[in-house]
């Protein structure tokens, strides 16, 4: 391999500024969610509920500390305006249907816009000014006849001007509008902006090798010593991978191919690790994805803590919540007690009329809650210091919490699903790196139009002298940073995990020769299962005994259709596409193999296309309610037992759109474990591109074939 050619971090960095701006602004302006203003009409708020973007006609019924010190305000159901048909049987007020979720990141404000009392003609404006102001919080519950919103600071605490904006919400009518989260972004930004004023002295060799100032180190097999492997069900790819990433003294890659065992093998690496008293960190794009391993590292007993909103983490790793931890452990008691003194004081402000005796206590909260960030600061420190295992999201590792914290070693799960600058939140002070992925599924969703183009780094390259723009080459907000080193190192920094224990043998055949080398084997227990083998009564039918099914739809009876694309609040997306003949050809594999006895929620039907989806969804959804339907790029990292794939596109250009991206295909033809069903016009698909063309041929040769007839079917 050529030594390869370093990219200039600051440069770097700088391009990745650039491109973050514009997503961030084609982000915004698509959901337009920050830019819309508390104070507006009634309709308005009426249609943004509806919509799913607010909650209105509320009032705070009851306030309380929660987690990490936060005022948590329960809202109910104006009884003044709630109607009767939105009442219980016993009268209370319920809250109707609404888009508002636990996570979410709200703003309460006053529907009247009344704050303080001004007076002359200062007052509308006075008025606007406030309701705009609002507060923000984060849902942590919602219920029929209450959402429950925890306001303050990310990480806990709550200041005295969110104390006083809460108390200023008491007797109002108020309502919630979802703002949008845009702490991912502020995170990515900062980091990249410490790395433009880095100095070449201030880069780890982490970094250098990163960005192709010096290669990897050779590999350490004596430092790491003998592997004993707690888990015996490992297979042999997963052992070498595990051996590889504890040898490594900088980076390694951990390859990941579909129902592979990826998180079960970071599971044992960390394990491995701890045992060699090694602190690590381990990140992930998603919440999800974090505590997908929080739930399987907490049975062994290592000691982790997961530092998050609590409002975000699945009830079951709550306890190893950050947050939560600060209560319930030794280390917490000192916090506990200023806790209750806060809620007391809390609760007297409502019992005084007096203004004076009021900004009294304010002042006392003040104090106390000084106290309590200073105690509970001490406590959290304590805590993560004494943990061998830390997980985050990339973007909370950026939090106050880890500032001053040291790891060996920081891992990244699906790596391959997160921008390169959320990485490096988590990067800056890290020694040695441990990505888990796989750049051959979709990279994550970027919007602004100007990211598509590998070869164009940014709106500011025209500044850029030819060298430095020929060194950028390649660097875009879509490619990843697993595929970006994998490029500048070689495949000699990554270990492939090749037993797959999802896909029948037969499904399994051509993502493996098109794309992973013809590596994959497929587990013993996967490798003929079908759907007859299913543990219930399923009918042996020509579906339920066949993995492979390829119903091809060529010759012109089947064409598809342009469909403007619309938007749940009515707006105009753009065009998509339909073929409404071929969702007649899904609808029937898929009521055959209901009949055969298939469960509908063991059956998904997925397409890349929108305007198919709506097509299906009104054909399926109220006919099969268990049944999943969705888009091919949301399914990615989720399994069906069977999977109908609607290729959508027929027409005599041979245009193929966007089955064109590998990646978007590998990800459709790998989600089912035993039937995999695809709907498609092989003429126009196999003109597409050499990998379509392949895999036409493939099925042409390897699935069942069937070819629908037109005329019957609309009989
Ligand atoms: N060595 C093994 N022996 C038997 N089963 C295994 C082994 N490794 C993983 N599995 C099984 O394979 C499935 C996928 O594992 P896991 O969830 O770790 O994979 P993943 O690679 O993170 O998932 P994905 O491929 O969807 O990203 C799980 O059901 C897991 O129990």
């Amino acid at each position: 391999m050529p030594p390869p050619t370093p990219i200039p971090i600051p440069l770097f960095a700088s391009t990745q500024l650039n491109l973050l701006l514009e997503e961030h602004a084609a982000e915004v302006s698509s959901s337009k969610l920050a830019s819309t203003a508390a104070s507006v009409s009634p309709a308005t708020r009426r249609t943004l509920q509806a919509t799913g973007y607010a909650l209105t006609g509320l009032i705070l019924s009851q306030c309380r500390t929660g987690l990490g010190g936060r005022v948590v305000g329960e809202f109910a159901p104006d009884p003044a305006v709630a109607s009767e048909e939105s009442r219980s049987a016993d009268g209370t007020p319920r809250l109707g249907s609404h888009g508002i979720r636990v996570g979410d990141v709200v703003r309460v404000s006053d529907v009247a816009g009344a704050g303080k009392k001004v007076g002359g003609k200062d007052k509308e404006k006075e008025k606007e000014k406030d309701a705009e102001k609002g507060v923000e919080g984060v849902v942590t519950r919602t219920g029929d006849r209450a959402v429950w919103i925890a306001f303050g600071r990310q990480g806990g605490g709550t200041s005295k001007e969110d104390d006083e904006a809460v108390e200023e919400l008491w007797g109002k009518k108020v309502w919630a509008i979802k703002l949008a989260n845009d702490v991912t972004y502020r995170r990515m930004r900062q980091t990249m902006e410490k790395m433009v004023k880095m100095t070449e002295s201030d880069h780890s060799h982490f970094m250098r090798v990163a960005f192709g100032h010096t290669t990897p180190l050779q590999l350490d097999t004596e430092a790491c010593g003998p592997v004993e492997f707690l888990d015996p069900t490992l297979n042999d790819s997963q052992k070498d991978a595990i051996r590889f990433a504890l040898a490594s003294r900088d980076i390694a890659l951990i390859h990941g191919p579909p129902g592979t065992g990826k998180t079960h093998t970071l599971i044992e690496l960390i394990l491995q690790l701890v045992q060699r008293k090694k602190r690590v960190l381990v990140c992930g794009p998603s919440n999800v994805s974090v505590d997908n391993i929080v739930e399987r590292l907490a049975p062994k007993k290592v000691p982790v803590v997961r530092i998050g909103h609590p409002a975000r983490l699945l009830p079951s790793v709550l306890e190893h919540s950050l947050e939560v931890l600060t209560q319930t452990s030794d280390a917490g008691g000192i916090v506990k007690d200023i806790r209750k003194e806060i809620d007391e004081k809390q609760a007297s402000i409502r019992k005084t009329r007096s203004g004076r005796e009021r900004r009294g206590i304010y002042d006392d909260l003040k104090l106390l809650r000084k106290e309590f960030r200073e105690r509970e600061s001490k406590c959290v420190d304590n805590l993560v210091r004494e943990s061998s295992v830390v997980l985050a999201t990339l973007h909370g590792a950026g939090g106050h919490q880890l500032k001053n914290q040291k790891f060996d070693v920081v891992i990244i799960d699906e790596a391959s699903q997160a921008l390169e600058a959320q990485c490096w939140i988590s990067l800056l002070g890290a020694e040695k790196v441990v990505l888990a992925g796989d750049h051959l599924q979709l990279p994550p969703t970027v919007k602004s139009t100007g990211q598509k183009s590998k070869d164009k780094p940014s709106k500011g390259s025209d500044e850029k002298t030819e060298t430095e723009t020929e060194t950028l080459k390649g660097v875009s907000l879509e490619r990843t940073l697993f595929d970006r080193l994998l490029a500048l190192h070689g495949p000699g920094i990554k270990r492939m995990l090749t037993t797959q224990y999802r896909m029948h043998e037969k499904i399994m055949r051509f993502p493996s020769d098109e794309l992973y080398e013809g590596k994959l084997i497929a587990g013993d227990a996967v490798k003929a299962r079908l759907l007859i083998d299913l543990p219930y009564e399923v009918e042996g039918t020509d579906d339920t005994q066949e993995p492979l099914v390829f119903w091809d739809t060529q010759g012109g009876d089947f064409p598809e259709k342009a469909e403007d694309e619309i938007s749940k609040k009515g707006a105009l997306l753009g065009d998509s596409k339909s073929n409404e003949m071929e969702a007649l050809v899904v609808a029937r594999h898929v009521n055959n193999l209901i009949d055969a006895g298939v469960r509908p929620d063991n059956i998904a039907v997925i397409t890349p296309y929108n305007g198919q989806l709506a097509l299906l969804s009104r054909m399926l959804r109220e006919k099969y309610p268990g049944l999943e339907l969705g888009s091919v790029d949301g399914f990615q990292g989720r399994e069906k037992e069977a999977v109908v794939v609607s290729l959508v596109r027929s027409n005599e250009e041979h245009e193929v759109g966007f089955l064109g991206e590998k990646r978007r295909l590998n990800v459709a033809m790998t989600r089912p474990k035993r039937h995999l069903c695809i709907c498609g016009d092989s003429e126009t698909i196999s003109h597409g591109s050499s990998f379509l063309k392949h895999w036409m041929d493939f099925l042409e040769e390897n699935a069942d074939l069937r070819y629908p007839d037109a005329g019957d079917l609309l009989g």
